[in-house]
Parts: C-alpha cells; sequence; structure tokens
C-alpha cells in the first residue's frame, strides 16, 4: 500500500493496492487491521456517501466538537475531487495548515483525516460521489461549519469564490477566526 504523511502530522494519504486482470481489477479498499499498523485507529461506526452532481461544488469545512469529533477515511468512487484537511488542534504548531489531495475514481487514493481538522472538498468531476467513514456518529448539536474561503487559511481551492456552489449553511459558515481553542493537542 502506498503511504504519504506530510508535514501537517496526522493526516495520511493512503492508496490501496489494486490487483487487474482482463475482467477489472480488484482491491481491498478497507481493512482494520492494516490501517491500525499505518496509524489510522479506528473504530470507525459510520459510513457517509454522498453525491454532488455538478463540478465546483464545495462541501465544508465541517469538523464535530467533543464530544462527538469525527476522523474521517475518505475515497471518492465516481468521478474526482480535491479533499482538504485543515489542522485546528490548539497547540499544534502547524495550527491552520492545510493538506490537499486529488481523490478519484481512477486513483483509488484515500485521505485520513484525523480528530481536530476541519474537512472539506471541492468537486473536479460532475457526479462525484465520495464514501468516508466515520469514527464518530453525526451529532447536529456538536457540528461547526467555517469558511472555505477564509483568508486565513488561503486554501487553494480548484474554483473561485464567484463559481463555487455551496449549501446555505457553508455559505453562511463562521469565520476560521472563531476556532480558537475547539481541539486541543
Ligand atoms: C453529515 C450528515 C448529514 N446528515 C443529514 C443532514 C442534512 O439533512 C443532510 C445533508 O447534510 P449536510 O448538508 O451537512 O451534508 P454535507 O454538506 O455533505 O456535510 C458533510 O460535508 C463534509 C465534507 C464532512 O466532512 C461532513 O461529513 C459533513 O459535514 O444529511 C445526516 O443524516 N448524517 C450525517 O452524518
Amino acid at each position: 500500500m502506498e503511504i504519504q504523511t506530510f508535514n501537517v502530522a496526522g493526516i495520511i494519504l493512503l492508496t490501496p493496492p489494486r490487483f487487474g486482470d482482463e475482467r477489472g481489477y480488484f482491491s481491498e479498499t478497507f481493512n482494520a487491521a492494516r490501517m491500525k499498523e499505518i496509524g489510522i485507529p479506528g473504530p470507525f461506526v459510520q459510513d457517509n456517501h454522498s453525491l454532488s452532481r455538478a463540478r465546483g461544488i464545495v462541501r465544508g469545512l465541517h469538523c464535530q466538537l467533543s464530544p462527538h469529533p469525527q476522523g474521517k477515511l475518505v475515497r471518492c468512487t465516481r468521478g474526482s475531487i480535491w479533499d482538504v484537511g485543515v489542522d485546528i488542534r490548539a497547540g499544534s504548531p502547524t495550527f491552520g495548515q492545510w493538506v490537499g489531495a486529488t481523490l478519484s475514481e481512477e486513483n483509488g487514493s484515500q485521505l485520513w483525516i484525523p480528530t481536530g481538522f476541519l474537512h472539506g472538498f471541492c468537486t473536479l468531476s460532475e457526479n462525484a460521489e465520495v464514501q468516508y467513514k466515520c469514527t464518530d456518529y453525526w451529532d447536529r448539536d456538536c457540528e461547526r461549519s467555517v469558511r472555505w474561503d477564509d483568508p486565513l487559511l488561503a486554501i487553494d481551492w480548484p474554483v473561485t469564490p464567484k463559481d463555487a456552489i455551496l449549501s446555505a449553511k457553508d455559505a453562511d459558515a463562521l469565520p476560521f477566526s472563531s476556532v480558537d481553542d475547539w481541539f486541543h493537542m
């Protein structure tokens, strides 16, 4: 399995092997023991699946606060997305820094985003389907949304604010300056 880590400690980009033959391919997309070996502890309790019909849809930046913070293991099973994690762990030397990666049906890569991070993605294709495993259950009261295009984050999104397609919730998200001590290292 290909593994990539970043200067923002905690985020892992992994690409499980695909075994191709004349029929197509087979890939083990999740193996709890292998994930633990590479530093993705789980356990995972909820699977999510979203479909975004247009290119340029931004979902995020979201997280859940205690007592239901969520780690997420994200993959794109149709089309492609640019997936982003932002370090918001108070005291982290990389607080406010972000990592972005292209996840696609073609590359089969997955991004592990631990608790203490904001998560969001921008679709790079029409009909992008994203499936992700979460380490805790959804809890509406613990959910927070932070502005995807906050200038303090300066995330290099592949879409401009003029062209981005957002939910009403994301269009009305909190500024990054409001993220102070949501999470502690
Ligand atoms: C997240 C979630 C939502 N919902 C319901 C609530 C709404 O009625 C509907 C759409 O929710 P929302 O607009 O928050 O969906 P996204 O904008 O894709 O939110 C997600 O976007 C980013 C990328 C994330 O990492 C989070 O998992 C999540 O916040 O699904 C549920 O029933 N369960 C859930 O776990």
